[in-house]
């Protein structure tokens, strides 16, 4: 199947020259839910905002199911839906109005079985009739999706849906993001925070300095995170790793004082014991043992602190 979501070589450069976005390219298959996580000014925004046809890029295309944002931009914005960072209604308007105005904006017609479904979905049916000023942050952030869903599209973006909400609103959030998925939508979202990546992502995206430096899928990503590694200090350094204790999982650090031996935590065995006992049969005597644990963060860490190294 062609993807719902084609990004090649996206550039834009703001007044002045700033290039925000510098060659972004993505595939995106219809029902898969990515997150794109970068640091404050990473080119998140930018990169939704010209996805969307809110800012125009300077190079590169996208297509959405096929259509391109710029030749064909009513086809395209039409099966796109954005959930913005910012809250912004009118506080008077009724919850029902404000849906259907957004409907009434893609020339669909105001069929209210729809709104109603929609209204359900995201719980704010008994909130129908209430004004927007009346509802709490949490139903206001579903406001704004319901808003977004209005005309059926059928691809989601969500810029930084949990930004400065509290726990159990973000835990409800990635349950509404979870039930869009299920009813086949498409959504893109940006975050800052790796757990909610983690959460709900089936692949996720890293972007910082107006580059995607790695789109993986989180199953292995995960994989990733699941290897431990166990430094061995030796109370003396070796020259060199001993014959017994030769593996592709064993290396000695650089000063010969560390042996670093990595595993999988979800091994039913680890090796631990193995590798000590060879230890000691060679005579190694130990002055302490640590052990770590990639995370999602470091990999995401250490991407970003690479790309600024790269940049300096
Ligand atoms: N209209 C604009 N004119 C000039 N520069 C801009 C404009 N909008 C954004 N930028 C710059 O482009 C860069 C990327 O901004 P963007 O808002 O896309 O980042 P972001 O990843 O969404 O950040 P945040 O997580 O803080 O929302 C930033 O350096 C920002 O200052």
């Amino acid at each position: 199947m062609p993807p719902i979501l084609k990004i090649s070589n996206l550039r834009k450069s703001y007044d002045g020259g700033f290039e925000a976005l510098k060659g972004v390219s993505l595939e995106i298959e219809e029902g898969e839910i990515i997150a794109l996580l970068g640091p404050n000014g990473a080119g998140k925004t930018t990169l939704i905002s010209t996805v969307c046809g809110i800012t125009t890029a300077t190079a590169g295309s996208v297509t959405v199911g096929g259509h391109d944002i710029q030749t064909e931009y009513r086809e395209a914005r039409s099966m796109i839906g954005l959930v913005p960072q910012e809250i912004a209604l009118e506080p008077f308007e009724k919850v029902i109005n404000t849906v259907r105005f957004s409907r009434g904006l893609f020339g669909k017609s105001s069929k209210d079985e729809k709104l109603e479904q929609i209204l359900r979905q995201l719980s704010l049916w008994d909130k129908k009739d209430s004004q927007i000023r009346e509802l709490s942050g949490g139903m206001k952030r579903r406001v704004l999706i319901a808003k977004a869903l209005a005309h059926e599209p059928r691809v989601l973006f969500l810029d930084e849906p949990t930004a400065g909400v509290d726990v159990e609103l973000r835990k409800d959030m990635w349950d509404i993001v979870a039930g869009l998925k299920s009813d086949g939508v498409t959504i893109v979202l940006t975050t800052h925070y790796i757990e909610e990546a983690e959460a709900i992502a089936d692949r996720i995206g890293v972007i910082a300095k107006g580059e995607l430096l790695l789109v993986e899928d989180k199953a292995k990503l995960m994989a990733r995170m699941g290897k431990k590694q166990l430094h061995v200090q030796l109370t003396e350094p070796i020259d060199a790793l001993p014959a017994s204790l030769k593996s592709e999982h064993v290396t000695l650090s650089e000063d010969g004082a560390e042996l670093i031996y990595t595993y999988d935590t979800r091994g039913e065995r680890t090796g631990i014991t193995k590798l000590l006992a060879q230890v000691a049969n060679e005579g190694l005597t130990l002055r302490d043992v640590v052990t770590r644990q990639s995370s999602l963060e470091d990999i995401f860490v250490d991407l970003v602190h690479e790309d600024k190294e790269a940049a300096a």
